[in-house]
Order: structure tokens, then C-alpha cells, then sequence
């Protein structure tokens, strides 16, 4: 049988991943060492001379970086202990071995690129650690809190939508209850619109009223599995006996806008009775720019509830309520941070695979989550996504996705085609969207 695909990679000139390591990768660090110029005298403040040192560390580690990025240089070892510098490493020999001999060592233009770009975020993470007293400073804090200023009035539509819902959820019938369920996906799978590693750190945010493009966006979702969704979900709730949980899991993504989408989301599914318990799962270090880590879910909850909407703080007792009562978990995991598609997830990490299993459901959010899922692979667009999961399926799954980046796969015949004839960037620019089902039917 043959084997997968190969992987997308910069080797393939002109492709996405060429032009991301090209020049999108190379201006995320220049903006990095730029936020690091910019915080030196914060750094004075509070930690003296070390902390002047500490940065200009910090900015020559990067530099580097970026040097051996433009320049191709191999890809070298981790060299600071961290929880994953041994898996790092172990991965790294692992990419070696799959070499030619002629091709030597892995590099940034050669090998998979989702390789090369978690690498990338991987050693930023190595230069901040690697200069204490700055080691706790997320470098890319400040961006994913603009985008949750500028897209305050959106967060106030959303939130004012959830309450005025909330009212009067017990009243409405089956089919009432399936379109709302609807529109929080959809607001859920746009709010996946606003990542920051797409526009290389470039500001990016949600000004407008989200729920009002609802109608007109629907013609951009290209697999459309809510109506499965739907099933699985409504039957969980009538089959279920009193005490018993049925279990969502969201593999969040981008902090910001979209996270406040996926919070909305997890409350209607409480609410609804959809579901009973929601695990989120976030990042333990700072992740292509604008990944949610438990630092940034725990602000933004708090900045909801001392906004001066009444609807904005009421969401944010709520949920801080979620948290409090454990309806709510969030979990993190240092696989989400690993370089490894998630067919390798139950080697690499039984445990966590392990807990997904227990879901009754699970969302991954966002595009790099639909990288790792179907391997980053040139899939044919209308191979099975259950075929591309390559044996990754730890309970019934659904990938909420806007696509930048060029993989997909599940499409029906031509449709890919069509698409690349009348608009030839639809793989990249976030215009397009998926509900991607895999599940028993
Ligand atoms: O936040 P998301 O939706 O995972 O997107 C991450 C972005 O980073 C990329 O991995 C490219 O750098 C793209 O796939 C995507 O544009
Ligand atoms: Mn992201």
C-alpha cells in the first residue's frame, strides 16, 4: 500500500510554506526583537542592569534565529532543559533519519514545514527562557490584548446575544434550539478569522458585529457537518440519565476575539443542556503568535467581568462561575506544543490521548489544529477526512476551521478544482471555512 503523501514544505518553491518561511516567519521574529526593544525600560524597572542584560540576551538569541532561518542553516538541538527538550530533540533525529544522504541535515527549506514553523516558535521560547530574569515574558502578550480591545464592540454583540439567549433557552423547541446551536458555531468558526501569525503579527481584529454577516458567509463554508453535530449532541442530551455528563472538549486556539467566540460557544452548550462539562484545552508557552495560554484565559475572563457592559461583566461571572464549580476545566498539555501530527499522539502522549477518549466530542479550533490532524500532507481534496486522520480517533471529532494554509481534504469532485480556477488564494487567506465531521454516523 502506498504510503501518505509527502509533507508541504518550503522545498516546494512558491508554495505557501516556501513564502511563510520566506518572508512571514523572518518578520514575526523582526516584530519579536521589537517588542523586546520596546519593554527595555519596563525590564530596567523591575529587575535593574539584569534585566538590560537579560533583553539585549534575549534579542541576540533571536537575531540568531532569524540568521539561521534566512540563511538555511541546519536545524540544530535544543540546548536549554525545558519539560520537551528531550522529545524535541528525539523528533529532530527522528526528521534526520527520514534524510537522504545526499539531502545531509534537516533545514528550514527542506524539511515538512510544520516542523520548521513549531521549531521556530519553539526556540523563541528558548531564547526567553534562556534569559532570566525576563524568562516569564510572553513576547507576544501585547498583540493578543489589542485584539481583544479592538474588537470590543463585537464581544459586546456576542455577549448581549448569549444573555438575551440565556432568558429564554428553556422556552424554545427543537428546532429554535438546533439554529442557535448553529449560529454559535458559525460565530465560533469566524471568530477562527482573526489569528495573528496569518498577518504576521500585523493587527487583526473583529470591529464589526460578527453576528450580522452570519447569513451572508454561509455560501463561504465548504463542508458543512453541523446537522451531525447536531445529532450527536441532542441525542446525548435524551439519552442521558440524571447525574451523568456528557463531555465537550475544545482544542482552543488564538486568545482575543476568537476566544471569546469558543467561550460563547462552550457557555450555550451548558445552557442548552447540550452538554453538561466543557475541557479546554490551551498552550503552556506563547505559540504562533496569537495562541491562547492559561495566562491570557484567565485575563480575558477577568477583563469581561469588570467591563462597563453589563452584558460583557455578567459573562465574565458566569464563566468565572463555570471555572469555580469545575463545569468548566481548562487543561494544558505540552503535546499541543510538540512538532507531531496527532496521529502520533498515542505514542507520544497516551496520557492525553487517553483523556480525549473520554469526550463525548471534541472541537479543534482553527487551522494549525486541522495541520496536525490530517499531517500537513498534499491530500488530495477530496481524500476522506477519516482516511487523512491517519488513526487518530480518540472519540467523534470536529475541526472548526477557517483555511490558511494549503491542505484540505473531504471535498466532493471538482470542488477543489472550481475553487482554484475562480479564486487562487481560497487555500490561504482565511476567506473559506469547515465544519469537518468524523465520527460513527
Ligand atoms: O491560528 P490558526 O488558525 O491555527 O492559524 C495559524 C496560522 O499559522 C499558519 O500555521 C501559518 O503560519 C497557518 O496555517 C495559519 O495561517
Ligand atoms: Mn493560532
Amino acid at each position: 500500500m502506498a504510503g501518505p503523501p509527502a509533507s508541504l514544505s518550503a522545498r516546494d518553491v512558491g508554495s505557501f510554506a516556501y513564502l511563510s518561511v520566506k518572508d512571514r516567519s523572518p518578520q514575526i521574529l523582526t516584530k519579536a526583537i521589537d517588542t523586546l526593544h520596546r519593554h527595555k525600560s519596563e525590564f530596567f524597572e523591575k529587575h535593574g542592569e539584569k534585566g538590560l542584560e537579560a533583553e539585549k540576551k534575549a534579542i541576540s538569541l533571536l537575531s540568531k534565529l532569524r540568521n539561521e532561518l534566512q540563511t538555511d542553516k541546519p536545524i540544530v538541538p535544543l540546548v536549554e532543559k525545558f519539560v520537551d527538550t528531550d522529545i524535541w530533540n528525539q523528533y529532530l533525529e527522528y526528521q534526520q533519519s527520514l534524510l537522504n544522504e545526499s539531502d545531509g541535515k534537516p533545514r528550514w527549506f527542506l524539511s515538512p514545514w510544520l516542523f520548521v514553523e513549531c521549531y521556530m516558535y519553539r526556540r523563541i521560547h528558548e531564547a526567553i527562557i534562556q534569559s532570566p530574569p525576563i524568562d516569564d515574558f510572553d513576547i507576544f502578550k501585547e498583540l493578543k490584548d489589542q485584539n481583544f480591545f479592538e474588537s470590543q464592540e463585537s464581544i459586546i454583540a456576542l455577549c448581549t446575544h448569549l444573555q438575551e439567549l440565556r432568558k429564554t433557552i428553556e422556552d424554545l423547541d427543537e428546532n429554535q434550539l438546533k439554529n442557535e446551536f448553529f449560529k454559535v458555531l458559525q460565530i465560533s468558526l469566524w471568530g477562527n478569522k482573526c489569528d495573528l501569525s496569518l498577518s504576521g503579527g500585523e493587527h487583526i481584529s473583529q470591529k464589526t458585529n460578527i453576528m450580522n454577516s452570519l447569513e451572508d458567509l454561509k455560501p463561504f463554508i465548504l463542508v458543512n457537518d453541523m446537522d451531525r453535530l447536531w445529532s450527536l449532541l441532542s441525542n446525548c442530551k435524551k439519552t442521558r440519565e440524571k447525574e451523568s455528563v456528557t463531555r465537550v472538549d475544545i482544542v482552543l486556539d488564538n486568545s482575543g476575539f476568537e476566544l471569546i467566540t469558543d467561550l460563547v460557544l462552550a457557555d450555550f452548550l451548558l445552557s442548552s443542556k447540550l452538554a453538561t462539562k466543557i475541557h479546554f484545552y490551551g498552550k503552556t508557552i506563547p505559540w504562533f503568535v496569537s495562541d491562547t495560554t492559561l495566562h491570557d484565559f484567565n485575563w480575558i475572563i477577568k477583563q469581561l467581568k469588570h467591563s462597563n457592559n453589563k452584558w460583557v461583566s455578567q459573562c465574565g461571572v458566569d464563566w468565572e462561575d463555570h471555572i469555580k464549580t469545575g463545569r468548566w476545566v481548562y487543561l494544558d498539555h505540552i503535546f499541543w506544543t510538540l512538532p507531531h501530527e496527532f496521529s502520533a499522539m498515542s505514542q507520544v502522549a497516551p496520557d492525553l490521548h487517553a483523556a480525549l477518549q473520554k469526550a463525548h466530542l471534541i472541537f479543534f479550533k482553527g487551522d494549525l489544529n486541522y495541520r496536525k490532524l490530517t499531517g500537513d500532507r498534499r491530500w488530495e481534496f477530496t481524500v476522506p477526512f477519516h482516511e487523512a486522520l491517519s488513526g487518530f480517533h480518540p472519540a467523534p471529532l470536529c475541526s472548526i476551521r477557517t483555511l490558511k494554509a494549503e491542505v484540505q481534504v473531504g471535498l466532493q469532485p471538482g470542488q477543489g478544482e472550481q475553487l482554484t480556477a475562480s479564486e487562487p488564494n481560497w487555500l490561504t487567506a482565511g476567506k473559506y471555512g469547515v465544519f469537518q465531521f468524523d465520527g460513527p454516523l
